[in-house]
């Protein structure tokens, strides 16, 4: 049974065709810079076979075309009604999805409705989603959201100190994001652990482009650092995660910069590019190690804002079972996972430096037997959940062969 996944964003759409009976990858892809001169297309298949080809496509539709074209191409699938559903990543679901959706009109009303939170990914989740149903329309199509995993925040997380109204008539509330991910490796770190995950405590933290951290209390998301968009929070590569709101104000009276030029400020041109000019934690590494003070700098900063959120998830959870690092800079930057962890061990946090140089995929744990929390290294598999999701809202069997 096959299952493909859609993740498209603005100017991109990656994508992964799944064999569910072993969970294989078939082809996974993206094609990027949709809409720009230089297109491009690279995907790899279960034999790792891998190309890379520059393109012309003009937009979403051409995008998805080509993305069918290329499954029948690749004989991965010769017929569409191999494909027993698709499931959409859509970022932000506000608080009416708690749920995966099978997705209707009413449910794409939703997602549009939900915009004014997310503009920057939702109207690209949404063109992804017309577009497969405009060439699939007969195929199922299921929407999995981001936001979904932390609708267990308690009201005192998710509200901000603000008038009751813009909660109450504009949804202006906390709602967090990378929820898959925070739930997949919760999953595969109870399981790690031998333990229910309704019965473990973790902080997961998710280090990619952009990047999160989750308190995890007996396998629910109780507190979550990105809020009614997936700018607050840590500090990104380009996103600049928590500063005073007042410097908003103060760019605009003082700098003249409008809204737009804000939004694109912070969102694009801040958190680590900002301070040194680049967002790419391994080109940032080589201007380090160069002796870049910018870079340094970020790197100090991008570690120590991490760190003081697992104190205070600390605090909220009262007892840890494991502290979990995912996501790109997450899974594979040594250094970064050895200054968060540093002096950390009156909250029984240590590192083994030999374990933590070369952690296992998928799961490993980094920790010295002897310390009270383990530290686990757990490669995330956001399109994999999204399957499995789409797989149990179309209620179809999950057999593993
Ligand atoms: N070996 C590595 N060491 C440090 N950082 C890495 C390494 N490999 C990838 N990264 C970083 O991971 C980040 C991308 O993470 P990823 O999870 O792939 O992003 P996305 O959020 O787009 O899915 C980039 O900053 C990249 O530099
Ligand atoms: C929600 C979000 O921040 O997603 P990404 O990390 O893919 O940009
Ligand atoms: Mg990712």
């Amino acid at each position: 049974m096959k299952i493909l996944v859609l993740n498209a964003g603005s100017s991109s759409v990656k994508y992964s065709l799944f064999e569910m009976s072993d969970r294989s990858v078939l082809i996974a892809g993206i094609i990027e810079r949709i809409g720009e001169d230089a297109a491009s297309h690279s995907y790899a298949l279960a034999n790792n076979d891998r190309t890379r080809d520059e393109i012309n496509c003009r937009n979403h539709q051409q995008a998805l075309q080509l993305l069918f074209e290329t499954l029948a191409a690749c004989r991965v699938l010769t017929d569409r009604r191999e494909l027993a559903g698709i499931g959409h990543r859509v970022v932000h679901g506000g608080e009416h999805f708690r749920e995966p959706a099978l997705i209707d009109a009413q449910v794409m009303q939703r997602i549009a409705e939900v915009i004014p939170l997310a503009p920057l990914h939702n109207p690209a989740n949404l063109l992804g989603i017309e577009e497969a149903i405009r060439q699939m329309g007969e195929t199922p199509q299921v929407a999995v959201f981001d936001t979904a995993f932390h609708q267990t925040l308690p009201g005192y997380a998710y509200r901000y100190p603000l008038p009751e109204h813009l909660y109450t008539d504009h949804g202006v509330r906390r709602y967090g994001f990378h929820g898959t991910s925070h739930r997949y490796v919760a999953e595969q770190a109870a399981q790690y652990l031998s333990k229910p995950l309704s019965e473990t405590n973790l902080i997961t933290l998710h280090l990619g482009n952009g990047a999160s951290v989750t308190a995890i209390q007996n396998g629910r998301s109780i507190d979550t650092s990105m809020g009614m968009t997936p700018l607050e929070g840590l500090m990104m590569g380009s996103r600049c995660g928590d500063i005073d709101p007042a410097i908003h104000f103060y760019l605009n009276r003082t700098l003249n910069l409008s809204n737009e030029a804000i939004e694109t400020l912070l969102n694009k041109e801040s958190g680590c590019k900002g301070i040194c000019g680049e967002n790419d934690m391994r080109a940032i590494h080589r201007m380090a190690e160069s002796g870049d003070e910018d870079s340094r700098l970020a790197l100090a900063m991008y570690a120590y804002r991490i760190k003081k959120y697992i104190g205070a998830y600390f605090a909220v959870l009262g007892r840890v079972d494991a502290l979990v690092f995912t996501g790109g800079v997450g899974e594979n930057d040594a250094w970064l996972r050895e200054q968060v962890c540093l002096d950390m061990t009156l909250f029984g946090i240590a590192i083994d430096q030999e374990k933590n140089r070369k952690p296992v995929r998928p799961c490993d744990s980094i920790n010295p037997a002897n310390s009270g929390v383990a530290i686990l290294v757990i490669a995330t598999n956001e399109e994999l959940e999204i399957a499995i999701q789409a797989m149990q809202c179309l209620e179809l069997p999950q057999t593993l062969n």
